[in-house]
């Protein structure tokens, strides 16, 4: 059963000015971020940008140094019991007692959670073909990962946070299975939130999207928003150039001679426009994919941050 929400604006998390540091290093820098509730969002970035100690903040592994973490209008780090009842997790590399056989350790952890669904972790377990007889030291990665997914999905949770679940599920439970996963449980009002550095899978299932990229949020927003205010137009010139010109919102070009590429922010008219002033014939466009977006956003230097 689906809890009554307490926290505002049907923000599930609310994450403001979030700044984290590890000695000298910078890991999360004046974070900004909401995820509504029944979305499914995606934060994307390299390995390294600050997606896990984001994650660990709104777990409330990680207490907020400066700034404010919100999960479900509590402070996470402050009542941990309270939000991880609500919240499934599924770890990188889940930590899991390997001398438990698989179905005792499905009724160990049921005894944390009241809302456990015996039949539902019976049927994941069938459609990830778990031996539940097996000792958890006995499995293979991919295996252990379809354990912690069980673990982290058998409660029903508001929340399901899922950390990198690519790096441990094979292309089968990740594309299939996870997916259909997903679209159920944001179907049923719930929310879902994962990190990845594959951005065509972030693509094929997030509707909102964080990038991070050396602890800042670059953009923040819906997918569909964010598909459609960037734009890649291929301009052709009279004659070869040595540069491309300068583009009001252009982020990144590719290209030599007398052809260009150009990624775009903007109104599609006004870019057409100011491409034709610099003198060029736009030949070619369409949408970017989110991994273009990425990379002329990582890219380019002194882009100014995008807020929701
Ligand atoms: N406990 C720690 N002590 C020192 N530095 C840390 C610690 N945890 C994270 N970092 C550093 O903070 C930065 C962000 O790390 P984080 O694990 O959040 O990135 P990530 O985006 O999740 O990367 P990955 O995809 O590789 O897991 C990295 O430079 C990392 O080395």
């Amino acid at each position: 059963m689906v809890a009554v929400l307490s926290e505002s604006d049907g923000n599930v998390i609310e994450v403001a000015g979030l700044t984290r540091r590890f000695g000298p290093k910078v890991a999360l820098d004046d974070v900004r971020l909401t995820v509504p509730r029944g979305t499914v969002f995606g934060l994307v970035g390299v390995n390294g940008a600050g997606k896990t100690t984001l994650i660990k903040h709104v777990l409330g592994l990680l207490r907020a140094a400066r700034g404010s973490v919100r999960v479900f209008g509590h402070d996470p780090a402050a009542d941990p019991a309270g939000v991880l009842v609500r919240v499934g997790y599924l770890s990188e590399e889940p930590d899991l007692p390997g001398w438990m056989r698989v179905g005792a350790l499905f009724r160990y952890t049921r005894a944390f959670y009241p809302s456990w669904d015996s039949a539902f972790a019976e049927e994941l377990s069938r459609s990830f073909a778990l031996d539940l007889a097996v000792k958890v030291k006995h499995l293979s990665k991919g295996q252990r990962a379809r354990v912690g997914l069980v673990l982290a999905l058998a409660h029903r949770p508001e929340l399901l946070v899922l950390d990198e679940p690519s790096s441990g599920l094979d292309p089968i439970v990740r594309q299939d299975i996870l997916g259909a996963i997903i679209r159920t449980i944001a179907e049923e009002g719930r929310t879902v939130v994962f990190s990845s550095h594959l951005l065509h899978e972030v693509e094929r299932v997030a509707d909102r999207v964080a990038l991070i990229d050396r602890g800042r949020v670059v953009f923040s927003g819906a997918l569909d928003q964010i598909k459609g205010t960037h734009h890649r137009l291929t301009l052709r010139f009279p004659e070869p150039r040595p540069h491309p010109p300068t583009l009001a919102g252009a982020l990144a070009w590719e290209g030599r001679g007398a052809e260009w590429v150009a990624l775009c922010s903007g109104r599609l008219g006004e870019l057409r426009a100011a491409a034709v002033a610099c003198g060029a014939e736009v030949v070619g466009q369409r949408v970017p994919s989110l991994d273009e977006i990425f990379v002329a956003r990582v890219g380019t230097k002194g882009s100014e941050p995008v807020k929701e």
